[in-house]
């Protein structure tokens, strides 16, 4: 297999140079800079107890509900996931990362088609059972979160569950190295989620995740055994654009690797998604998208941040090019 870009070598070999395809572009480097006022709106970012939100604690989705209409991220602490099956998953992939570089170049790269054991690495040892205990574990999290939407949505419980044909699931695990110029340098560019929902684990120690927010980069302060979790494009369609699926990325730190683990959870590629109707209340926002073309658009076309989401929109300019070929 040809060996792929690995950015724990190019630190090794070269600390002090960064590789020019890493530097953000001009367009990123007018970006809005995180000042203290961002700092001041960074903990402001909504904590929500998982334990009450899943009994139907009526303050709780309230919170849930305001969380996701001003910004689309949240915190979630009583989540019920053992501290053990946490700190196991970051000593697994930590292992992981300080394996050879020549054995880490022959782990296949699997299909994007959900979570499926068969395609992670047997090393090191009780890697891949780690893996299964956390997905699984996650994956039981993100449910009821996607039962507290529906209630907030106005729906029964079993509602948006029941609107993914299937629900799939899939673990990214990012790692940034420290990096001797981090202003200059990004180590995942702005985008929003192509999922319903993603659950995120960060470093305790490590800041490094950013949240567009009135016009600022806002960084998220990790909170010990918490997830992050954001609304991903298909709840903001979902909904209208009542809740919003919000712009992030992460910037590396100077002297600490920085990992995170990003569990997104989405429908099945054949699904067609497009807003509720009691959700829109005066004009429909987006038009029906099936989510694989969808996806699929998203992440190989060249759009930053926001920009993929047009191709749902009414009234984009992907929409008015539509139009024009149709009238000519
Ligand atoms: O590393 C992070 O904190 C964010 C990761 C992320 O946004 C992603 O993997 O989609
Ligand atoms: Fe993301």
């Amino acid at each position: 297999m040809a060996s792929r870009v690995n950015v724990q070598e190019i630190v090794r070999c070269n600390p002090l140079q960064v590789p020019e395809k890493f530097l953000i572009s001009r367009r990123e480097e007018d970006e809005p800079k995180s000042t203290a006022d961002a700092f001041d709106l960074s903990s402001r970012i909504p904590i929500i107890d998982l334990s009450l939100l899943s009994r139907g604690h009526k303050e709780e989705l309230n919170k849930l509900d305001q969380a996701c209409k001003e910004w689309g991220f949240f915190q979630v602490v009583n989540h019920g996931v053992a501290t053990e099956v946490l700190q196991g998953m970051k000593d697994a992939t930590v292992k992981f990362f300080e394996l050879p570089l020549e054995e880490k170049n022959n782990i296949r790269f699997p299909p994007a088609n959900g979570r499926n054991l068969e395609f992670w690495p047997d090393s090191p040892n009780g890697f891949k059972e780690i893996i299964e205990e956390y997905s699984s574990e996650v994956k039981r999290v993100g449910e009821e979160l996607i039962e507290s939407l529906s209630t907030i949505m106005g729906m029964e419980k079993d509602t948006l569950l029941g609107l993914h044909k299937e629900l799939f699931q899939t673990l990214r695990v990012n790692y940034i190295p420290p990096c001797c110029r981090p202003e200059k340098v990004l180590g995942i560019r702005p985008h929003s989620d192509v999922t319903t929902i993603t659950v995120l684990m960060q470093e305790d120690s490590v800041i490094g995740l950013q949240i567009r927010k009135d016009g600022q980069w806002v960084p998220v302060k990790p909170i010990p055994s918490a997830f992050v979790v954001n609304v991903g494009d298909v709840i903001e369609i979902w909904s209208n654009g009542k809740y919003k699926s919000v712009e992030h990325r992460a910037v590396p730190n100077e002297s600490k690797a920085r990992l995170s683990y990003a569990s997104f959870i989405f429908p099945h590629f054949d699904d067609e998604i497009e807003p509720i109707d009691h959700l829109v209340e005066s004009s429909r926002m987006y038009k029906k998208v099936k989510y694989g073309d969808y996806l699929v658009k998203a992440m190989t076309e060249d759009f930053i941040g926001k920009e993929h989401t047009g191709m749902a929109k009414i009234g984009s300019s992907a929409d008015v090019a539509v139009l024009l070929t149709h009238l000519l």
